[in-house]
């Protein structure tokens, strides 16, 4: 079977695009998982679907990780979602809604950016004491989406990524599910540096938009630094969180927005 797809990225998080509005496809996990390696398939962090909407959104968006598992959530892959929407539109949307596994997301279109607009975050954690690869480790967590976990370090360029990350993915206090694991730096207040290990890759990716939104909310929850937060990727962009706080731990109109680019178009033999 051919399978046309295009490929993007948003921050240097990169992702295979396949347009399934009329559910022909139905692909499984090994497919999904051959389609995003880099040696033998296309390559790319994950791979993301466009369905028709079944709750009241515009569309459905699926997200699949590298490993071929699928995941609630994915920020940058939201952004691209948007994006290849309207480029299957001609480009004449100016906003959409669309269901994820997460909630309904609203994406806006700016000059080749797009602001999303998330769900609601959760599950938020300041200050656990944590033993990884032999370190005490100072870990908060939110689910913005999906589940992350926080560490603020001071050397950020050699904060060992595969191991420590690894070692909070497959935490006991974050089984059976596991959780993304970020590590970030204050640049300055409400500027923000981050590097994150992601979950269903299984290694430090470019970017990760969901890990974005938690180290900003994390940001401003230890230190009071207003909305918006920037932060600079691994992959060197810099991207915005917005945020209000309804209450003290709540918060609402969660947006994060960055680039969302087109690579190419193509087709593959699955
Ligand atoms: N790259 C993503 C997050 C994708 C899901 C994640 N790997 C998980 O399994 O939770 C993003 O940009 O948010």
């Amino acid at each position: 079977m051919t399978l046309n797809f295009w490929k993007m990225n948003g921050a240097g998080n990169d992702f295979v695009m396949l347009d399934n509005r009329d559910l022909s496809l139905a692909l499984t996990q090994d497919q999904i998982e051959r389609l995003c390696d880099r040696h033998r398939g296309i390559g790319a962090d994950g791979l993301l679907c466009v369905e028709p909407a079944t709750e009241g959104g515009d569309f459905k968006m699926r997200y699949y990780n590298a490993d071929g598992g699928e995941a609630e959530m994915c920020g940058n892959g939201a952004r691209c979602f948007g994006r290849f929407v309207n480029r299957l539109h001609n480009d004449s949307l100016t906003n959409i809604r669309f269901e994820t596994l997460a909630g309904m997301i609203s994406a806006e279109f700016e000059a080749g950016q797009v602001r999303i607009n998330m769900s609601a975050p959760h599950s938020l954690r300041l200050n656990d004491t944590l033993p990884v690869e032999g370190e005490s480790l100072t870990v908060h967590s939110v689910n913005t989406g999906v589940p992350h976990a926080v560490v603020f370090v001071e050397d950020l360029d050699n904060v060992p990524v595969r191991p420590w990350g690894a070692g909070l993915r497959y935490h006991e206090a974050f089984k059976p599910k596991g959780t993304n694991a970020n590590f970030a730096k204050e640049l300055a207040p409400g500027s923000i540096s981050i590097r994150t290990y992601e979950r269903g890759v299984e290694d430090e990716t470019l970017a990760c938009g969901t890990g974005m939104v938690a180290c900003a909310l994390i940001h401003h929850e230890l230190t009071g630094a207003p909305s918006p937060v920037s932060v600079l990727v691994k992959g060197g962009d810099t991207l915005r969180v917005g945020f209000t706080e309804t209450a003290p731990h709540e918060y609402t109109d969660v947006t994060l927005f960055g680039p969302a680019d087109f690579v190419f178009h193509g087709s593959v033999e699955i």
